[in-house]
């Protein structure tokens, strides 16, 4: 039950001529967001968490306000400079390729109801937007999510279920665009392109994408989590190591993270493929194709942006080379500008970034949807994107797995394959 000065609150507007975007929040006692949002009934539900041990957990439900298009979306500095709407939801790897039922190439959310929990406390806010809406239609509906919350529940075993496996493409097939995509004329059209595959794991019993997510992030300790539900049979989940970028006010930090390989349970044998990894040309051209990349789109919108030297990042199951990039941009500059320059980024699609993408609606048959898109939190003052891989679709009859690898001169087919079934191996291990 919410505090009775906020039904107060709601109350009192039903007199007055509220306009704009109105927050009301109090403190909860919640201690695990995942299990509450799992409790709710009202879609959409989703669920964000940004990288980094003291990241804050966000769940939210129901939809206050949507956005289909970046272009629509321009929230103001509040007045009083503390509080502006802040958005989740994301974006299609290909706005212009056909994507996945219910999602959309554009979809960010104002939460009617959005549970914060940082540092162990949390805050659940109730959304209100009044802009151009009938005053009390938009009182009723936030009335009604208040009544409709339910307590969270306790956390719950993944039930164990048998899946058959259909991967598209073939290992085949695989090979065969590989080799495609390593031709010395199509190594000068597109020097680097990112294909991708689609495991779908068919199941006859239903998979909670709640319950997964919660298991898989526990594997995947320094990673974006995120996920999306916006109908019953529509729901994305994953971990990604991947930052698209993060915008505080006009700080920008992005990321080059491009480069694999396999972990070693030795410690030395681990520092060893480490270092092989920084060394070998095929992976730091993967690497150096993404960096020169954002930079390149960087520069029109910023006063100078740096590149930091390469390091490790290390997770379960394998490791990748990162560049950290910082910009400081343009006062002008918002974040559909943002998303227009850095979305999909060479290291989901490819570069020259056209001809990458030419090659890949040519090739690929499955539809990525929003895998290898952008997701996250869009705010005034904050806005922060994870590149959308090492995620899983959840429909009524399967999971379906994504993964991806650049492919550059030097590419071999069956190590490339070998690099997929690492990226899915997390989640791989929780279904069996
Ligand atoms: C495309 C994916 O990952 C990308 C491809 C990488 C590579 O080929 O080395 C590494 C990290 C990501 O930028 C994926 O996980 O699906
Ligand atoms: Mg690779």
């Amino acid at each position: 039950m919410p505090p009775s000065a906020i039904t107060r609150r709601l109350s009192a507007m039903r007199t007055q001529t509220p306009s704009g975007f109105v927050r009301l929040g109090w403190p909860v006692m919640v201690e695990r967001p995942l299990e509450w949002l799992r409790a709710q009934s009202v879609l959409p539900r989703f669920y964000w968490r940004s990288r980094g041990k003291d990241a804050c957990e966000h769940a939210g439900i129901g939809c206050a306000h949507l956005v289909t298009a970046t272009h629509e979306w321009e929230p103001a500095a509040s007045p009083d400079g503390v509080e502006t709407p802040r958005y989740f939801g994301g974006l299609a790897f290909d706005a212009e390729a056909l994507g996945w039922p219910g999602f959309g190439a554009c979809r960010f959310v104002l939460p009617r109801l959005e549970l914060e929990h940082r540092a162990g406390r949390a805050v659940l806010y109730l959304n209100l937007y009044f802009d151009g809406r009938d005053r009390d239609a938009e009182l009723d509906a936030a009335e009604a999510a208040l009544n409709a919350l339910r307590p969270a529940l306790s956390p719950a075993p993944l039930t164990p279920t048998g899946f058959t496996r259909h991967d598209r493409p073939s290992a085949r097939e695989w090979a065969e665009w590989i080799t495609q995509a390593t031709l010395l004329s199509d190594q000068a059209r597109t020097p680097k392109v990112v294909l991708s595959r689609e495991s779908r794991l068919a199941t006859a019993q239903p998979v909670d994408p709640w319950i997964l997510l919660n298991q898989w992030r526990q594997l995947a300790g320094d990673c974006f989590h995120f996920g999306f539900q916006f109908a019953p049979e529509a729901a994305f989940i994953g971990c990604s190591p991947e930052r698209l970028y993060r915008r505080e006010g006009t700080r920008l930090l992005s990321e080059a993270l491009a480069g694999t390989s396999r972990r070693d349970g030795d410690p030395a044998r681990d520092a060893a493929l480490a270092a092989e990894l920084l060394a070998d040309p095929k992976n730091r051209r993967e690497n150096q194709l993404v960096h020169a990349d954002i930079l390149a789109r960087l520069a029109p919108l910023s006063h100078h942006a740096s590149l930091a030297e390469p390091g490790i990042v290390k997770l379960r199951a394998l490791q990748h080379i990162r560049r950290d990039i910082e910009a400081e941009l343009h006062p002008w500059v918002r974040d559909r500008h943002l998303l227009a320059a850095l979305h999909p980024t060479p290291a989901v699609g490819g570069t020259p970034r056209d001809a990458a993408l030419k090659f890949i609606r040519r090739h690929e048959s499955h539809r990525r949807g929003w895998y290898a898109g952008a997701c996250g939190m869009l705010s005034h003052e904050t806005t922060e994107l994870t590149v959308a891989i090492r995620c899983a679709r959840v429909t009524a009859g399967a999971v379906t797995l994504y993964a991806g690898a650049g492919i550059v001169i030097g590419s071999v087919p069956a190590a490339e394959w070998d690099e997929l079934e690492a990226k899915i191996a997390d989640v791989m291990s929780l279904l069996g």
